[in-house]
């Protein structure tokens, strides 16, 4: 992760959860101006209402009935006053705007609604969440996360968001789900609102899904295509989503939105990629770690003052160093931490990045935490924070007090990558100038994660979940200094929660008169 300004661009909302409060914060302020809104509609309703009763009179068909009807002056006069008087005032009434004011001021809130970007963002990381953990389109939809059911659900305009995420990237298989699902969901009265008003048109849905479901047959998700299979798909999908066509496509689609789901889930299980070595321990397919050495037991060694207040050590590996400590962190540290963080601070997008392009710079990728450094001794929580990881590394800090605050966002993570600097990637004077090596990393768990959000070391099979409290304290660099491969680390897409991290990287160079006094 790493840090870029970003002030130029529009507030992204979706790369952490503190953020997209501020969403929650909108949309209610949204609904009282549409409550005022259709208060106002409704009172113009019922005068317009008042008019039209006043206007009843008994039907008149023959012109006989007509002529006898206007022979009487108290018909006759009231009838031509309204005409030249009150019609054309009723005119003016009817077009007279519905409470302009709160239109503006839902205009004027709309301006920093969630950008087209900030949407791409939030698309990735459901798909994310999707895959990582292998979840249903039916699943999600009906408000599933890894089989816990939660009161909520996904509508028919969302899941054609996520269908043509998908279909966008050519990967077809993963949007027909997504197809089905919206038209399952399509139907009135809720339906009316996605014609009408969202431009959401069923038929097109069916066109759409019909199209992917070609593709996928054709080209099973190939990124090329030999241009006889681009051509015979061009052919063929012109064919499907030809007007005259339509009643027959819709019929063997109605047919598969009947169906049963499991059927679809296990055609798509043999279309899936198999997981990944790091998927798999997301998904909590590791056994747990037991060996003679690792053992829990209290710290009382690093200081003195532990001696007094020893710290509840869990030792997860040996060979690299990595420590569990529990009870760690207190709460209102974290809630000042965060307080300062977001009502005197700004939070800036964290990103994680894969890839160089071909000139060597980094190729920016996946917008996924907001975070913000904490310089130093400014505020009384870094000062017993950093006391307190001395405690816990046994290492030295003066010259650096640096903490990160981090929050994740929708299905925020961090791609596998290592702490310290690689030997060779190493610039001239990085001892001097950047206090050496990141020798070891501290990650204090601030927030429970009911979902999600582990914190991986694929190389060892060693999975942590965050829990309040609690800190990790990993050793980058063995003991003669060199950088430990096995220390590669990831954190898994959050699924539920909201992830708050304080993490701070050691140097190396302070260490130099203070060996690590290590377990
Ligand atoms: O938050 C975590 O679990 C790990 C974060 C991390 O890899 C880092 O801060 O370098
Ligand atoms: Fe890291």
């Amino acid at each position: 992760i790493d840090e870029n300004e970003t002030s130029e661009e529009k507030m992204i909302y979706s790369s952490s959860v503190m953020s997209m409060v501020k969403l929650l914060e909108m949309e209610e302020y949204l609904k009282v101006n549409l409550d005022l809104y259709v208060q106002e509609m409704q009172s113009k309703l019922e005068l317009i209402k008042l008019y039209q009763d006043s206007l009843k009179r008994e039907t008149l068909t023959t012109l006989e009935e007509k002529e006898e009807y206007m022979s009487n002056p108290l018909n006759a006069f009231p009838l031509l006053r309204r005409l030249n008087q009150d019609w054309p005032k009723w005119l003016r009434y009817m077009k007279l705007a519905i409470s302009s004011k709160k239109i503006k001021e839902i205009e004027v809130q709309l301006k920093s609604a969630p950008s087209d970007d900030d949407l791409k963002i939030a698309l990735k990381g459901m798909t994310r969440i999707e895959k990582f953990y292998n979840q249903h389109a039916e699943d999600l939809t009906k408000g599933y996360l890894l089989g816990k059911k939660l009161n909520s659900h996904l509508t028919a305009p969302d899941c054609v968001a996520l269908g043509n995420y998908y279909y966008n990237q050519t990967q077809f298989s993963g949007s027909t789900h997504w197809y089905r699902m919206a038209l399952r969901l399509h139907t009135n009265p809720k339906g009316m609102i996605y014609e009408k008003v969202l431009g959401l048109k069923r038929k097109r849905i069916y066109k759409k899904y019909a199209k992917a479901l070609l593709m996928e047959s054709i080209a099973a998700d190939k990124s090329k295509l030999t241009s006889t299979e681009k051509s015979e798909w061009n052919r063929l999908a012109k064919e499907v989503t030809r007007d005259d066509n339509y009643e027959n496509v819709k019929k063997v689609i109605d047919e598969y939105l009947t169906g049963d789901e499991k059927i679809f889930q296990e055609v798509a299980a043999k279309l899936k990629r198999k997981p990944s070595k790091l998927q798999r321990g997301c998904r909590g397919e590791w056994p747990p770690k037991s060996s003679p050495e690792l053992i829990c037991r209290y710290n009382r060694d690093t200081s003195a003052f532990l001696k007094l207040a020893p710290l509840k050590l869990e030792i997860l590996s040996v060979q690299p160093v990595i420590l569990l400590y529990h009870d760690v962190l207190y709460e209102n540290e974290f809630k000042s931490m965060r307080d300062a963080a977001i009502f005197n601070a700004s939070m800036i997008d964290g990103w994680t990045y894969y890839d160089f392009d071909q000139k060597g710079n980094p190729k920016w990728q996946d917008r996924v935490v907001k975070t913000i450094g904490f310089q130093g001794t400014t505020a009384p929580f870094t000062l017993s924070i950093n006391r307190r990881l001395g405690y816990m590394s046994g290492l030295e800090m003066r010259e650096n007090m640096m903490l990160y605050l981090t929050n994740y966002g929708l299905g925020g993570n961090f791609r596998k990558h290592f702490d310290y600097v690689e030997l060779a990637k190493r610039p001239p004077n990085f001892f001097a100038d950047s206090g050496g090596d990141h020798i070891a990393t501290a990650v204090l768990y601030a927030s429970d994660v009911p979902l999600g959000g582990t914190t991986v070391f694929s190389k060892l099979k060693l999975a942590v979940q965050p829990k309040k409290g609690n800190a990790l304290v990993w050793f980058n660099l063995n003991h003669d200094g060199k950088p430990d491969p096995l220390t590669e680390h990831s954190v898994c897409p959050v699924v539920l929660g909201s992830r708050w991290t304080i993490s701070k990287w050691f140097h190396e160079r302070q260490q130099v008169f203070k060996k690590p006094c290590l377990a």
